[in-house]
């Protein structure tokens, strides 16, 4: 009887020699992972923001795919894509019998879109992830509308101040001197042309992306009771994104010049205020970014290697030691996170599928390093 070709084989006889093919030869057989060294964690969040459902094409969370293969959902770029690609790349290696001296962790974390607090900011400090032994991560990136791919070495950090200001009430018909909103005004005209300035930073200089600059806005005005009572207290909340060359503490101050400038009781209260900011090198210094630049350059990928300018759950992981890179392979796709009509084409997520089936080789085989001792 003559054997069948590999694509009529049947699986169970795949999967037999598969077996046959690992070494595992005494005196030294070859068991497959090396637990003495550094493992790769690739994470990814379970949550999804919120949608106004009115303005969508299609429901949310149908999953539904247009004549021309573009799937629209919630989580289609952020970042549901990319759980499902790490896990397809996986069992692709799986079946194919490949073992790696690295072992290759999944995590699905929990409220990364609510800043991550009950999620990855408290799993990193959890005994269960050291026995990880991450020595390199992966979490999401950003679609990129061109040909190229980014990939984020930092991030942003997140400040959400709430600023405060306090001042004397009283009837609305008369010139009141010292009224809380005067005095708002003016640290919102501060912070404003603050914001301002780092736009013009940012258009003036082509080098410059967006994470490199501080952004902020303006994004919750409250106070007051009635039309014609001059109120005591009004607030300002501002989202302010810092970029990682910041002098931190110096920003710190310049944010309570501005209150102090704007009169008596104006104060700033932080909601948010992440002060560890971390790079992952990109230059061949840092294995994991040779091997991961390595096969995109093999793959004819271009890589476009910025500060990510909201903030994900890599910044926890890289603030315990962990170098991280944020990746969503997803090129030619118009960047529609937290956006209405959500959207990916089917043949972007599997192309997505290859590139990991690609990377997790190359990065699960980094020789071992000094910090792997
Ligand atoms: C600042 S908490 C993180 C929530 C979300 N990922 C954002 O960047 O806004
Ligand atoms: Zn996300
Ligand atoms: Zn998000």
């Amino acid at each position: 009887m003559t054997s069948k070709g590999p694509e009529e084989e049947h699986p169970s006889v795949t999967l037999f020699r598969q077996y046959l093919r690992i070494r595992t030869v005494q005196p030294k057989p070859d068991y497959g992972t090396n637990p003495t060294l550094s493992s790769i964690l690739l994470n990814s969040h379970t949550d999804v923001v919120p949608v106004f459902k009115e303005h969508w094409s299609h429901d949310p969370f149908e999953a539904f795919k247009d004549s021309e293969g573009y799937i629209y959902a919630r989580g289609a770029q952020d970042m549901k894509c990319v759980s499902i690609q790490y896990l397809e790349a996986v069992r692709r290696l799986k079946v194919e019998g490949h073992r790696f001296p690295r072992t290759i962790h999944m995590t699905f974390v929990p409220d990364e879109e609510v800043g991550g607090h009950q999620g990855m900011e408290l799993f990193v400090q959890r005994p269960e992830f050291h026995a990880l032994r991450a020595g390199f991560a992966l979490d999401e990136g950003i679609a990129n509308p061109t040909d190229a791919f980014t990939v984020f070495y930092s991030e942003r950090s997140p400040w959400w101040v709430r600023v405060t200001s306090t001042g004397r009430p009283g009837h609305a018909s008369r010139f009141m001197e010292d009224t809380a909103a005067e005095k708002l005004h003016k640290v919102v005209n501060s912070i404003l042309a603050f914001r301002e300035k780092e736009w013009q930073r940012l258009q003036s200089n082509p080098h410059l992306k967006e994470g490199s600059v501080t952004s902020v806005n303006l994004t919750k005005l409250e106070g007051g009771v009635a039309y014609n009572v001059i109120p005591a207290t009004m607030s300002a909340s501002f989202d302010f994104r810092v970029a990682p060359d910041v002098d931190f503490k110096a920003f710190e101050e310049q944010l309570q010049s501005w209150c102090q400038a704007a009169g008596e009781g104006v104060t700033l209260e932080f909601a948010q205020k992440w002060m560890h900011p971390q790079v992952t090198p990109t230059d061949d210094s840092n294995p994991w970014w040779a091997a991961f630049s390595r096969v995109c350059k093999d793959m004819n990928l271009t890589l476009e290697p910025e500060i990510m300018p909201a903030a994900t759950d890599n910044r926890y992981i890289r603030a315990v030691g962990v170098p991280a890179l944020g990746f969503s392979p997803m090129n030619r796709t118009p960047v529609l996170l937290h956006d209405h009509d959500e959207r990916l084409h089917e043949a972007v997520f599997l192309r997505g599928v290859d590139i990991y089936t690609r990377l997790l080789p190359a990065l699960a085989s980094v020789p071992a390093l000094p910090s792997d001792s």
